[in-house]
């Protein structure tokens, strides 16, 4: 049986209508395509500390508001993911890349032309809807 991540996801997006992202390290799984901040849920966390924890660990940001925008089931040929993508309404602090990764706060309308994981192509559509129709 192939491994299934849960894995939480935080579209944090600014006043200005620019969403962050962050650079995968070459080293990890999809290595070097962009991605949103988050990572794999722990054992006896729910869903939202998930991506409260992460987003603080990864980008120092606090989660004061998220609501739940999606979820997908992805199959990579090595593994499944389930990712529970979250839009954060309200975060406090200056993102930073606490894992040496880079960032980026990229504008709605231009991240159709970033690269990201496969996974990730519901996600990128939802957005443009939501924010540029
Ligand atoms: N964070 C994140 N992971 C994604 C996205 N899209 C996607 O397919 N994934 C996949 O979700 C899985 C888990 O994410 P992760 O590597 O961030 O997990 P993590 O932060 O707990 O990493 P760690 O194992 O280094 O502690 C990876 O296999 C990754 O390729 C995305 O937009 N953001
Ligand atoms: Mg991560």
């Amino acid at each position: 049986m192939k491994k299934r991540l849960q894995v939480a996801v935080a579209i944090i997006v600014n006043n200005d209508e620019q969403v962050l992202i962050a650079r995968r390290h070459a080293h990890q799984h999809q290595g070097d395509l962009w991605e949103f901040p988050g990572g794999k849920r722990e054992a006896n966390e729910t869903r939202l500390e998930a991506v409260q924890r992460e987003i603080h660990e990864e980008v120092g940001l606090q989660v004061e508001q998220a609501e739940p925008l999606m979820q997908i089931i992805h199959d990579y040929p090595e593994l499944q993911v389930e990712l529970d993508v979250w839009l954060v309404s309200e975060f406090s602090g200056e993102a930073t890349g606490k894992e040496g990764q880079p960032l980026v706060w990229c504008p709605l309308a231009e991240l159709s032309a970033r690269e990201f994981p496969a996974a990730n192509m519901q996600i990128i559509e939802r957005l443009t809807n939501l924010y540029l129709v």
